[in-house]
C-alpha cells in the first residue's frame, strides 16, 4: 500500500510563481560635480536617463533571503553577500520588521563598474520586487531610505525614469525627455568610482565656483534642442576617468566617427561611452563599425528614454 498522501508541495512556489523586473542601464547625460561635502561625498548634479537594456531581476517570495546569478557578466559582479542586490534587501529588511524576502534570480548582462550603474540598477529592482512581495506602496518612505543606504545611484535607479538627480544622489526630480537612438560602448576594462572622484582633488567642504545646471523645466524637449544644450554641460568625471585609464580616449574616438552620431560623452564614473543617434536604426549601424573595429569590446545599440 502506498503511504497516505500528504499533499506538502502543493504550496511551494515553483519558477512559474517568480515576480520579475528590469533592472536597466543608467546613463548620466551630464554630470557637473558642484564640490566636495563634509561627509566626503561629492555634491552633484546629473540628468539621468535610462537604456533599453540591462539586467533582469527575478524574486521568489519566501523565508529566506538568498541570491543565484547566471549571464555573460555574472562571474564580475558575484552572488556573495556583498552583492547590491542582498546589500538593498538587508537595508529594506532592517528598516520593516517581518519583511517577506526570497530567493533573487540575477540575469547579468551588464558591465561591471561600467559607470552604468548596473549594481544599482539591480539594487532598485531587488527593492520593486520586495515592494510588490510585501504589498508596499513605490512610493513608501522605508524603500526610498533603503535606497540611499545601498548607493548613491540606487534612489535614482528606484524611479526608473528620465530624472535629474543632485546632492550625492539622494534627490530626484522627474524630467521628461525626447526618445534617441543609443549606443554603447565598454572597452571591457572595469573602472572604480572611488578613484575616479578621488582623482578630482577636491577637500572636504570645498565648493566648485562656476558649474550650473538648467533646472528640469528649463531642459527643452526637442532633440535636436536638447543636443545642443547637452554639448555645453560636459561629465566632470571624464578627465580624472581618462587620467586613471588611458585607453578610454579610444573609445570616445570611435563613437564620435560613427555617422550621424549627436553626442558622445562617458556615463558615470566610466569606463562606457555611449552616443546619441536620431533613432535607434542609426545606432545599430554604428554599433556594427564599432564592433567591427573593435571585436574585443562590449557594444550594444538600444534606444534612451
Ligand atoms: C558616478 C555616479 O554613478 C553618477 O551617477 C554616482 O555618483 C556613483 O554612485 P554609486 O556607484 O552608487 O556610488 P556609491 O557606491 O555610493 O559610492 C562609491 C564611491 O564613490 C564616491 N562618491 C560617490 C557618490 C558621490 N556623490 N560622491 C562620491 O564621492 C565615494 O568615494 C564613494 O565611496
Ligand atoms: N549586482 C551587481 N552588479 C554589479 N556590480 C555589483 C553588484 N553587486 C555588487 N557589485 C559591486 O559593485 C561595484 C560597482 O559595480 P557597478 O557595475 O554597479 O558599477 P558602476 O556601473 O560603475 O556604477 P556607478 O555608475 O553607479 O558608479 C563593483 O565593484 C561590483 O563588484
Amino acid at each position: 500500500m502506498s503511504p497516505p498522501e500528504t499533499f506538502s508541495a502543493a504550496c511551494t512556489p515553483t519558477a512559474s510563481d517568480a515576480l520579475r523586473e528590469r533592472a536597466p542601464a543608467k546613463v548620466n547625460l551630464t554630470l557637473r560635480v558642484l564640490g566636495r561635502r563634509v561627509d566626503g561625498y561629492h555634491e552633484l548634479v546629473s540628468l539621468v536617463a535610462f537604456a533599453g537594456m540591462g539586467d533582469r531581476l527575478e524574486l521568489l517570495p519566501g523565508e529566506n533571503l538568498a541570491l543565484t546569478v547566471s549571464g555573460p557578466n555574472a562571474a564580475e559582479a558575484g552572488a556573495g553577500d556583498e552583492n547590491l542586490v542582498l546589500r538593498a534587501a538587508r537595508h529594506l529588511a532592517e528598516r520593516r520588521p517581518g519583511l517577506r524576502v526570497g530567493r533573487f534570480h540575477l540575469v547579468k548582462h551588464l558591465p561591471v563598474a561600467a559607470g552604468l550603474g548596473g549594481g544599482s540598477s539591480d539594487a532598485a529592482a531587488a527593492l520593486r520586487l520586495l515592494a510588490r512581495a510585501n504589498g508596499m506602496r513605490l512610493d513608501d518612505p522605508v524603500l526610498h531610505a533603503a535606497a540611499e543606504a545601498t548607493g548613491s545611484d540606487v534612489p535614482v535607479c528606484l524611479a526608473g525614469r528620465s530624472s535629474l538627480m543632485s546632492g550625492r544622489g539622494e534627490r530626484v526630480e522627474r524630467v521628461d525627455l525626447p526618445r534617441f537612438g543609443l549606443l554603447l560602448v565598454n572597452p571591457r576594462l572595469p573602472v572604480p568610482t572611488g578613484p575616479v572622484f578621488a582623482g578630482l582633488a577636491l577637500e572636504p567642504g570645498d565648493v566648485l565656483p562656476g558649474p550650473d545646471h538648467p533646472a528640469p523645466t528649463r531642459l527643452p524637449r526637442e532633440r535636436g534642442e536638447l543636443v545642443r544644450a547637452l554639448a555645453v554641460l560636459p561629465n566632470d568625471l571624464e578627465p580624472p576617468a581618462r587620467r586613471l585609464v588611458g585607453q578610454l580616449g579610444a573609445v570616445a574616438e570611435s563613437i564620435a566617427a560613427t555617422p550621424r552620431n549627436r553626442l558622445t560623452r562617458m556615463s558615470g564614473s566610466g569606463g562606457t561611452f555611449f552616443g546619441l543617434y536620431d533613432n535607434c536604426r542609426e545606432a545599430v549601424a554604428a554599433a556594427k563599425i564599432v564592433a567591427a573595429r573593435h571585436p574585443g569590446w562590449w557594444v550594444k545599440p538600444t534606444v534612451l528614454g
